[in-house]
């Protein structure tokens, strides 16, 4: 016994408070939330302890992989949110489940989520991401910051994307498109009249990221190229890792996968660290005209605002990937339903023509195309890049009579929102454009039920950045081909951070006459 026996007492007095904490977080608070939603009639799969709903969500999601939907159907929440699906159908609409010993509370009452998006309060915070996650998009960008910092950051990035400063940047965004339109010209000739398919979902991956390249660090848009190499590759991690419960100290272990995560974040951050210095040092030049030339004067001139070196470049991993990722799968989604359409892909092309001739659109040109406008909503709606969003109640709340207790994360699951009958009308999983024909307002019973840029103070601030883009592309591919889907395609949309065709979308291009 002795000093054996002292020590062991020292050391079990000392774990007491941890041993305490690690009680109430694993088992007590599951139990008393658990309860709290109960009394309110909110039921959901029972919690296990530590893992959770986890386990079930992975066998749910891996079962859901292997189904192939036709190509005609839309209804891809079976796919993508499986375990959404099963639990909607047996608790209702709002249910309870558990992310490891994270409560997790689906709602899908369209003015609850209008309550949780408005608030202008910070009550509803974004939840923590995962540290991949947080690699990615950068700690102090505008999407992860909260409070006073964001409201310092939005007012420093919003000018960047007035529609004036956005109308300066058509002509980068139709270069980059005519380049990769000449690509596919040229592998079109050297099938020699054999019909060829091209994979236009990476293609267009490689546009939007040369297109935010130009845009955000305009004559260093290489360096930027280098960046988005290692975004993927910080993507495919972030992907790898989702549904793994955050054990503390885990990230600084020097694991293969953490070792491979560092070195991709020292690369992004010494590219984008060049790009800002040389801004910096030639700054008696002006800024430059471009999203990061238009931030960084935005932040000089409004007194206050100043940003330091991690800021800017966290704002710029955020453009980077927020920026290029969505606006791809939106594009490759248009294809999809375009090529699956054609009475819409004929009646796009007749408007682009009679609005913008066989020249290069520009942004008044475009901004007349409304059916262009609608398909573009309709895809966004159908097959939103961004199928659900996550908030973390910082303290307790009432949601329109439901209490909700502090540190429970609200998932707002937008793709279901999406095709709710009873917003959208009986014909919710089909495509048809023209329910947008009086905006997005009145497409629904509901003014708020198109959310796939999110709504209230946080909506996407890239939002015009991204239709025009959209709309640029799409106008110039409809001026110069016409296309098909290849029998080649399976289709399979996946969530894989954001919604995208699990394989690819092969489309069957002939160029017109223009
Ligand atoms: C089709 C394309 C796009 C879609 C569907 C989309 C979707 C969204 C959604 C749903 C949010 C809210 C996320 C949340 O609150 O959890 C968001 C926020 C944001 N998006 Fe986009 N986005 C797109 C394009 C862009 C572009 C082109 C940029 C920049 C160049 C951009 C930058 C941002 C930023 C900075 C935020 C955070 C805003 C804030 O919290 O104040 N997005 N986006």
């Amino acid at each position: 016994m002795g000093y054996l026996g002292l020590a062991l007492g020292a050391l079990v007095v000392a774990l007491v408070p941890s041993l305490w904490r690690a009680f109430v977080f694993l088992t007590w608070r599951p139990y008393q939330v658990t309860r709290t939603f109960r009394k309110q009639g909110v039921n959901g799969p029972e919690y296990r302890f530590w893992s959770g709903s986890i386990q079930d969500i992975r066998s749910m999601t891996k079962a859901a992989k292997e189904i192939e939907m036709d190509v005609d159907s839309h209804d891809i929440v079976p796919r993508v949110l499986p375990h959404y699906t099963k639990w909607i159908s047996q608790y209702g609409g709002t249910f309870l489940y558990w992310f490891g010993a994270q409560p997790r509370l689906c709602i899908t009452d369209t003015e609850q989520i209008k309550q949780v998006l408005s608030n202008k309060f910070g009550f509803f915070t974004k939840s923590t991401p995962n540290p991949s996650i947080l690699a990615l998009l950068g700690r102090f960008g505008l999407v992860l910051t909260e409070g006073s910092e964001w409201f310092r950051h939005r007012r420093v990035v919003s000018p960047a994307f007035t529609m004036d400063k956005l109308k300066m940047m058509t002509k980068r965004m139709a270069d980059c498109t005519l380049s990769m339109l000449d690509c596919w010209n040229g592998l079109i000739v050297q099938a020699e009249g054999q019909q060829t398919a091209i994979e236009v979902n990476k293609q267009f991956q490689e546009l939007t990221a040369d297109v935010i390249s130009h845009s955000a660090f305009g004559s260093s848009y290489m360096e930027g190229k280098e960046i988005f190499l290692a975004q993927k590759e910080l993507q495919k991690i972030g992907l790898a890792t989702i549904l793994d419960i955050d054990i503390p100290g885990y990230k600084y272990l020097p694991t293969r996968r953490n070792r491979q995560k560092w070195k991709l974040e020292r690369k992004v951050r010494n590219s984008l660290v060049r790009i800002i210095q040389s801004r910096l040092n030639s700054k008696h030049l002006g800024y430059g005209n471009d999203l990061l030339g238009l931030m960084m004067e935005s932040a000089e001139k409004q007194e206050g605002l100043g940003m330091d070196m991690d800021e800017i470049i966290d704002e710029c991993k955020t453009f980077f990937f927020a920026g290029h990722e969505t606006t791809s799968h939106l594009l490759t989604w248009t294809m999809f339903l375009l090529s699956t359409n054609q009475e819409w892909q004929d009646r796009l092309r007749e408007e682009v023509v009679r609005e913008c001739g066989t020249e290069i659109p520009n942004a008044d040109n475009l901004s007349k195309c409304k059916l262009v406008t609608m398909v573009l909503f309709e895809t966004l709606r159908l097959y939103c890049p961004v199928i659900r969003m996550f908030r973390k109640a910082a303290k307790d709340m009432n949601l329109g009579g439901l209490v909700v207790p502090k540190g429970t994360t609200l998932s707002l699951p937008i793709a279901i929102i999406h095709r709710s009958k009873e917003l959208w009308g009986d014909d919710a999983n089909r495509f048809n454009p023209l329910r947008f024909k009086n905006g997005i307002t009145k497409a629904a019973k509901h003014p708020n039920a198109l959310l796939a840029f999110s709504i209230g103070p946080r909506a996407c601030v890239g939002q015009n950045f991204a239709l025009l883009e959209a709309k640029m592309v799409t106008a110039l591919i409809l001026q110069r081909f016409s296309f098909s889907l290849s029998p080649e395609y399976k289709h399979k949309p996946a969530d894989m951070l954001t919604l995208q065709p699990q394989s690819g979308l092969p489309i069957v291009l002939k160029p017109l006459e223009i």
